[in-house]
């Protein structure tokens, strides 16, 4: 059945996007996703007008709490060009007719319920793609990594961005340089980068730094090239794109072993906590540190008690405008959304702060290439972006946000899934991490 349907770098393109997401409770299986692809295949359905929006409803009601949509978006994408009706038309689809008509009856419904409401704005997303002009190489624990083909992903993000047409701004999320660049290459390789993401015809690009922008440049130049809008070395900022929102960009490596002068106080409080919580020699090794503990490495940094205070005075005075905060840091900030050894250090420092009031709605990171996601004890989603460095040659990771009054839906590319965020009123919701 399933080679009936689809042809076999389709079916690669599926098994990746399923593989990938595994060990999450709520991703749906592959037998489950082949026999969805069928239906999806059948013309009752292919006549239908809105592919990709039918989909994602189709499956949150077909399989219950479904939060990754990729493999579904991949067979809508295909479903929808052409070239992809032509290879799902005309197979034998006898047998999938009674449930694609029950399907095309429950998104009718659905949609009557909710109809499309219009975004207040949108806004590109993109993380971690550590461009260098080097030959492909790997992870410490060997996942593959394309430094060159990293700027093909970002062109073909700046080219769909600027074809979507209506995004107000675009955020990277960090690690725009990889560590392995030749240093007297590092500044040539920022231009490069920052003069494609310049070709986005639509607004402002933020930024923040990770750890291998430092490992190439000081925080000075650093500021300077990403623009940072900051006073001095520090790197956190917030902005306001409608009266609604506010983005507060954080630091992640204020405290930090990277980036400051080594007779700096930051350096030296950098040092003493490695010290302390981490016994190995390497002190990027998180070798026989424990579940959480596996954070304190010199690649993570944490948030100062400086910075610390200014998202509280931020966050207060967002909570009294009653306007929606959405923090975006490189170094993810809850343990359901990433695996330990990527965590912010002090992350739970920072969350307590957070969790003072009702205005954060989510946190984006990068980071933690695989990426991830969690809905954490007041109801504050957590998502972790998925790198461009680890798109093999020809495959993407990139995306857009939707920003609506109650929720964010996030339109993820290829490697990227989407997400739709649901936002909770208030810090009394129970925990329901998704990991
Ligand atoms: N066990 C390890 C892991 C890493 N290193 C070295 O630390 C530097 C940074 O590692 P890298 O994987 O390049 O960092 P990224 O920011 O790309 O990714 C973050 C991870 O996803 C979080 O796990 C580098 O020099 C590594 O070689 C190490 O020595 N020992």
């Amino acid at each position: 059945m399933m080679e009936s349907i689809c042809s076999q770098p389709y079916l690669a393109q599926h098994h990746s996007v399923v593989n990938s997401a595994a060990g999450h409770k709520d991703v749906i299986s592959l037998p489950q996703a082949l026999s969805f692809t069928t239906a999806l295949a059948s013309p009752a359905l292919r006549d239908c007008p809105s592919w990709v929006g039918f989909s994602k409803c189709i499956l949150s009601l077909s399989f219950g709490r479904i939060s990754r949509v990729g493999p579904v978006r991949v067979r809508c994408a295909a479903a929808s060009s052409p070239r992809g009706r032509e290879r799902l038309s005309g197979k034998n689809m006898a047998n999938e007719e009674a449930l694609a008509a029950k399907l095309a009856e429950m998104t009718l419904m659905k949609k009557e319920q909710s109809p499309q409401e219009k975004p207040l704005f949108s806004f590109g997303v993109i993380t971690d793609i550590q461009y260098a002009d080097i030959d492909d190489g790997k992870s410490f624990q060997g996942v593959p990594r394309y430094y060159r083909h990293a700027s093909e992903v970002l062109e073909r993000a700046v080219d769909a961005w600027n074809k979507h047409g209506n995004l107000a701004f675009a955020v990277h999320f960090g690690d725009i340089v990889d560590g392995f660049c030749p240093k007297e290459q590092s500044k040539q390789a920022f231009e490069r980068i920052l003069s494609e993401l310049a070709n986005f015809e639509r607004g402002p690009v933020y930024h923040m730094l990770g750890n291998h922008c430092l490992y190439n440049l000081p925080r000075q130049e650093l500021n300077q090239f990403l623009n940072i809008p900051t006073s001095g070395l520090h790197s956190y900022y917030s902005f306001s794109p409608n009266n609604e929102f506010l983005f507060v960009v954080l630091d992640g490596y204020d405290v930090s072993a990277l980036g400051w002068p080594a007779d700096h106080p930051h350096t030296a409080a950098a040092m003493e906590l490695l010290n302390t919580r981490n016994p190995n020699k390497e002190k990027n090794s998180p070798e026989g540190l424990v579940g959480v503990e596996r954070r304190f490495v010199k690649f993570n940094g944490g948030v100062g008690d400086e910075q610390l205070a200014w998202l509280e005075n931020t966050l207060r005075e967002a909570q009294e405008a009653q306007q929606k905060v959405i923090i975006c840091c490189h170094l993810p900030m809850d343990p359901g959304a990433s695996f330990p050894s990527a965590l912010l250090w002090n992350y739970d420092a920072v969350l307590a702060v957070v969790h003072k009031f009702n205005c954060v709605v989510a946190c984006f990171a990068g980071h933690a290439h695989e990426g991830g996601h969690s809905v954490d004890s007041h109801g504050v989603h957590h998502h972790v972006l998925e790198a461009v460095l680890e798109c093999p040659p020809g495959s993407d990771a990139y995306g857009y946000v939707n920003v609506f009054s109650d929720h964010l839906s996030l339109c993820g590319t290829d490697r990227m899934r989407s997400y739709d965020m649901n936002f909770q009123s208030s810090g009394m919701h129970p925990s329901h991490s998704l990991n």
